[in-house]
């Protein structure tokens, strides 16, 4: 039975809202502004904006093996809430998709308990370990969308130059956690001022960025192509410019929680507030937001990365970096972006669907005849406040906790079917 979406706004090229309705059958849409076809189910959009669904190349789902922080049934079930239909699984699991064996083996946990598109990662080197590379040929044609060691950098040159050439072969996209291991120096957060007053260790930003820079010329060297995680500095945004003038096929993603926050937003020693890369100065945040806008980053991606109550607990030297995102992301970013003029709606939606599927080779983010019916209705004008005790989730490790937002998803549909709708 084909489904019929009434009553709604979507934009167009020009980025205005306009009224349609969307019909929808076996899963796809076949329909943008027609009639209610005979004997439809009636969706009643009462006038909301509908996005398509959200697109997210960079979460944790901790499953297998971590599943007391999150599970695939939890985090995908989060991801619906906050309007994402397509996530893409960082390989920092136990086992690591680190052979075809190890990648079946997720993908099975996937089909049996996911309720949105998850897309696992394929990683770099053996069990993360940056030393034995993993057969890339192999397990692209697996189904790893992307190969990363995320959660930690890769070490060794020579490694991360031989992985790139092996994916330029088959047109895999190597995806990097940027960070030079002797330059952590034990920190917990950016080294910078607030680190000093409250006498905690400092990650300096030349961590990131010179791992960046190395990757880029080996990047070049490769011919692959090359894209740069969670991007949180200035010198990081100024690395990804030039490589892109050069020529260089390198994109970037940047989080949420570094486009909203600073180093001197961090209130106390609260490990709410930790996550890898940590939250830098007000001059990052500055050039991150401009990236944005000029075309040097290219998307955001949230790095959910759920902790337990229990890790978190007790101040951020011990506790593991990473902070939950899902649930938040899109009212945070209209609300303190997009209603201040910062970004359009065009803007803010095209960082989140069509912009992260392109860089992936991947045919969702967009609302067209043919396409999956995935799709996100929003209430641009509803006003909640953040409640970390309401997530679907299993983490509740957020610095956004009693944060007031607009926009918040009130429905999500994958592949047809309605994955979630706003309780009331
Ligand atoms: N971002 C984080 O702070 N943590 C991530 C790892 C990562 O994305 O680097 C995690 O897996 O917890
Ligand atoms: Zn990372």
């Amino acid at each position: 039975m084909a489904t019929f979406i009434e009553n709604i706004k979507m934009l167009n090229e020009q980025g205005e809202l306009v009224e349609t309705t969307i019909t929808i059958d076996e899963g796809k849409i076949i329909a943008i502004g027609g009639q209610k076809p005979d004997g439809a189910q009636v969706i009643d959009g009462n006038g909301n904006f509908v996005a398509p669904g959200f697109v997210d190349v960079h979460v944790h789902l901790r499953e297998p093996g971590f599943e007391h922080k999150e599970t695939i049934a939890t985090g995908t079930r989060s991801a619906a809430r906050g309007g994402f239909t397509t996530i893409c699984a960082m390989p920092n699991t136990k086992p690591v998709p680190d052979s075809v064996e190890n990648l079946e083996y997720v993908k099975d946990l996937i089909k049996k308990s996911a309720v949105v598109r998850v897309l696992p990662y394929g990683s770099l080197t053996m069990n993360e370990a940056g030393e034995k590379r993993t057969n890339i040929a192999e397990l692209k044609s697996h189904g790893a969308v992307a190969f990363s060691d995320d959660g930690v950098g890769v070490q060794q040159a020579s490694t991360m130059y031989e992985q790139m050439k092996d994916a330029a072969k088959v047109g895999a996209i190597v995806v990097a956690h940027c960070e030079d291991n002797s330059l952590i120096y034990g920190g917990v957060m950016h080294e910078g001022k607030r680190n000093k007053e409250l006498g905690l260790p400092g990650i300096p930003s030349v961590c990131e960025s010179v791992q960046i820079a190395r990757d880029v010329l080996l990047a070049e060297a490769a011919g692959a192509r090359y894209h740069v995680c969670h991007v949180s500095t200035k010198e990081s945004v100024r690395t990804v410019r030039d490589a892109k003038k050069a020529g260089i096929r390198v994109t970037a993603e940047v989080c949420p929680h570094h486009l909203l926050l600073e180093e001197m937003d961090i209130p106390s020693d609260d490990a709410n507030w930790k996550m890898n890369p940590p939250l830098r100065s007000s001059e990052d945040k500055k050039a991150l937001i401009e990236g944005l806008l000029d075309g040097t980053i290219d998307c955001i991606a949230t790095d959910h990365a759920p902790h337990t109550q229990e890790e978190k607990c007790c101040g951020m030297v011990g506790a593991p970096f990473g902070i939950v995102g899902f649930e938040t992301a899109f009212p945070l970013l209209y609300t303190n972006f997009v209603e201040t003029g910062i970004f359009t709606l065009k803007q803010l939606v095209d960082w989140m669907t069509i912009k992260p599927a392109e860089i992936f080779d991947l045919p969702y983010g967009k609302i067209e005849v043919g396409a999956s019916a995935d799709l996100t209705i929003i209430d641009l004008n509803k006003e909640k406040t953040v409640d970390a005790n309401e997530f679907y989730s299993k983490g509740r490790n957020t610095p956004f906790n009693g944060w007031k937002a607009k926009g918040w998803p009130v429905m999500t549909i994958f592949e047809g079917n309605v994955v979630y709708k706003e309780e009331e």
